[in-house]
């Protein structure tokens, strides 16, 4: 299967400031990844390098096998790009934008207007194909200008923070949009919103001062939640140095004589045999929950610990 995106050894340069440093990564048809750094990690210029509005300094893209310097016609046929701000006419309608973006992309008369329905049924514009942009609401125009990034059905879908600005219901439809797209094309999102990638992506990958720090499937993700405690709650105090001695069990912190946090080893959880012997003691197992680290935790620690 081709890749959709093969970025290899990027390198940016702002005079001699390195804005990207080194970075490679891939994107596979079926994958959303999301893409979070902190300001000025340089995820705005990855971004644009891309979508080949800005140049590498060195390093190779390939956009669905064709290289983006050597051959950036063709290779921009396979992307869609939704900017920060969508770049809107609000004195259109929606149908006209659409039909003006189509001659933009180079949509032949007969392809046209099929896909101009098929991206305003995808993005839930058909009710409001008739109306001024400039007075749709904000998470409508998001959509459209989703809509005109997806309109020449491009493989890849690069999408710039486009949840910003939307209240909570409207990101619920968006996000909901990006998981939709993500199975049939490859979608990159930008975002500060650590919540968003676990919600809408496939994958993750962190950017901190020009270096990919993490790239990882959302699955993946789960070893770095592991914080190797157990969160146990019983009815009856247990008796602690029986459970200490469990394999597996490193200590017992006992928040109150029923609450108890148990560290243990992360390559041998012994959560089952922790349940077992409080039932048999006839303590009354409560709870017994994994405490996990948040999306937050971890890139605090990751970007933490690569501070100069
Ligand atoms: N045109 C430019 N000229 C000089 N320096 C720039 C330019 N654009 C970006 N930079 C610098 O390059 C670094 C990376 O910027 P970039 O905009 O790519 O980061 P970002 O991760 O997108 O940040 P944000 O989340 O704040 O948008 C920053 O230090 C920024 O100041």
């Amino acid at each position: 299967m081709t890749l959709l995106i093969e970025a290899e050894h990027l390198y940016r340069y702002y005079g001699k400031q390195c804005a990207v440093k080194d970075v490679s990564f891939t994107l596979k048809r079926g994958e959303v990844l999301g893409f979070l750094g902190p300001n000025g990690a340089g995820k705005t210029t990855t971004m644009q390098m891309l979508c080949g509005l800005l140049t590498p300094s060195s390093g190779s893209i390939k956009i669905n096998g064709v290289d983006l310097s050597a051959n950036a016609k063709t290779a921009k046929q396979s992307l869609g790009y939704l900017p920060d701000t969508p770049p809107l006419y609000k004195d259109l309608t929606v149908q006209e934008y659409l039909h003006y973006c189509g001659q933009l992309h180079g949509l032949s008369k007969t392809a046209l207007l099929p896909a101009i329905s098929q991206a305003q049924e995808r993005c839930g514009l058909l009710e409001v194909k008739r109306r001024l942009i400039g007075q749709l609401s904000k998470g409508f125009q998001q959509r459209l200008g989703i809509a005109q990034a997806i309109l020449h059905n491009p493989d890849v879908i690069i999408l710039d923070e486009p949840t910003v600005g939307l209240d909570p219901l409207q990101i619920r439809e968006i996000r909901a949009l990006i998981r939709e797209l993500g199975q049939s094309h490859g979608v990159i999102l930008s975002t500060h919103i650590l919540s968003e990638v676990q919600d809408s992506c496939t994958h993750v990958q962190i950017i901190h001062q020009g270096q990919l720090i993490l790239h990882e499937s959302i699955a993946g993700l789960a070893q770095f939640m592991d914080t190797g405690i157990l969160q146990v709650a019983t009815r009856l105090a247990p008796d602690t140095d029986s459970l200490a001695a469990i394999p597996g069990v490193l200590r017992i912190e006992a928040l109150t004589a029923t609450h108890l946090h148990i560290h243990y080893r992360l390559s041998a959880n012994p959560s089952q045999a922790l349940t077992a012997a409080i039932i048999a003691a006839g303590w009354e197992l409560q709870e017994l929950t994994p405490l996990k680290k948040s999306m937050e935790d971890i890139f605090i620690s990751l970007t933490e610990d690569k501070r100069p």
